[in-house]
């Protein structure tokens, strides 16, 4: 067998807390990191605890020699959305590395593996020159809860005092595998929206023709959806638009029908509500006033006895009204020092792109913090909220040479910052 790498074992072991929802262990994944954290000359580290004492936030510091420059954030979410075991090929809390060096577990794309990819990186840098002195002084923090909206988690750490003081000044979050040879690098994500569009109408006779059931008036519902949906896609397929640049509107649940009291539906008894559940993704040029008159008058008219509810995942447009964008030219400084840090070391750039989900980097957009979506992993299927995810060894330690030169970058950098 090959000798165990340090930083493997470190993601392996990391993989291995459940931090999946509903119940995500975020202690153990803190104390994990803190510990990791620690283990590395001139790192200093702080727990806080923003809502309940089972989600902690970590914050981690390489303190700079200039503490009057703006701060550099680096982000990674403690959490995971849940894995189907019975569906995986193996265990998704094993961390198991197949001989060829993928290692399968949930988060290893999503997003465990920068979490330990930071930590690494920073070792590495002293370990290669213990004099290395960093100006600008860099973060990390380890939130809770991204995967379900952030309202605990960076939301409510973006409005803490802390991070008030921490006066940040660029933020690198997340961004997604590429199945080619270049790293893949976002300016904005699409914002989530949940849709739920509610049918009603008078229960009948499962015989009987009658106009306006709730059934009948959501299924038409639908269909106009889909139809929507459809155009979009085309836009898509047709190569008009990519996919992060059109309004996505998936099905998500369909609830109707009366239950029989043994786990079936009452056959003879046509229901009187009906509902279904959408994810709605805008990019951040769409017209969200728009799409709301289109829900008003198309997909839940009141006219047939419909109704909806959105649920806004969080920010759309920042204090002045505009798509919450960060410039990928010279006009923003820390683009530059980014691009050029990450082809210092070899690294090859795709175009910028807009991020088809969504990640917590809305909330420092916000702010009108410029923030970049990046995670090192090249030549590997993008396999984030799918079953058997995994990561192989060798991109994951990649990775961390790519974030080498990041950090040397950003914490040597002392020129101007808008
Ligand atoms: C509900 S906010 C978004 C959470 C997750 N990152 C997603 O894109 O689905
Ligand atoms: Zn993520
Ligand atoms: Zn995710």
């Amino acid at each position: 067998t090959p000798p165990l790498n340090p930083a493997v074992n470190h993601f392996q072991q990391y993989l291995r807390i459940n931090t999946a929802h509903p119940d995500p262990d975020y202690t153990t994944a803190v104390s994990f990191l803190n510990n990791l954290a620690t283990s590395i000359p001139n790192l200093q580290t702080r727990t806080l605890h923003l809502t309940t004492p089972n989600k902690p936030l970590l914050l981690v510091t390489l303190p700079g020699s200039n503490p009057s420059l703006p701060s550099v954030l680096l982000n990674s979410h403690l959490d995971s959305v849940p894995a189907e075991p019975s569906k995986w090929s193996h265990p998704p809390f094993s961390a198991l590395k197949t001989p060829d060096g993928k290692i399968y577990a949930r988060g290893a794309q999503d997003d465990k593996s920068i979490a330990i990819q930071y930590l690494e990186a920073i070792r590495n840098i002293f370990q290669q020159d213990p004099g290395f002195t960093p100006v600008r002084t860099l973060h990390i923090c380890y939130v809770p809860d991204e995967e379900i909206g952030g309202f605990d988690g960076m939301d409510k750490f973006a409005e803490s005092n802390q991070f008030k003081e921490m006066n940040v000044g660029f933020f690198l979050d997340e961004g997604q595998a590429s199945t080619n040879n270049e790293y893949r690098v976002f300016y904005a994500d699409r914002s989530p929206w949940d849709l739920v569009i509610k049918a009603t109408g008078k229960p009948g006779h499962g015989s009987r023709m009658y106009d306006n059931s709730a059934m009948e008036n959501l299924m038409k519902s639908v269909e106009v959806v889909s139809k929507f949906r459809e155009n979009q896609f085309d836009l898509v397929k047709a190569g008009v638009l990519p996919n992060s640049e059109v309004i996505s509107a998936n099905p998500v649940y369909l609830k109707a029908g009366i239950d029989s009291g043994d786990g079936k539906f009452v056959m003879n008894v046509q229901p009187s509500e009906a509902e279904a559940g959408y994810n709605i993704r805008l990019p951040p040029t769409a017209d969200p006033d728009l799409l709301k008159k289109r829900i008003a008058d198309e997909w839940a008219p009141a006219t047939r006895n419909m109704s909806y509810h959105i649920v806004e995942k969080g920010p759309l447009r920042d204090y002045k009204g505009r798509p919450l964008i960060t410039a990928t030219n010279d006009s923003n400084p820390w683009w530059t020092v980014f691009k050029n840090a990450v082809e210092a070391c070899g690294g090859k750039l795709s175009k910028p792109e807009i991020l088809a989900s969504t990640t917590d980097a809305r909330y420092m957009r916000v702010r009108g913090i410029p923030s970049l979506g990046f995670s090192p992993m090249k030549n590997t299927p993008i396999l984030l909220h799918e079953h058997n995810e995994f990561l192989k060894d060798a991109v994951f330690l990649e990775g961390i040479k790519v974030y080498e030169s990041i950090i040397k970058a950003f914490s040597s950098f002392e020129g101007a910052t808008p």
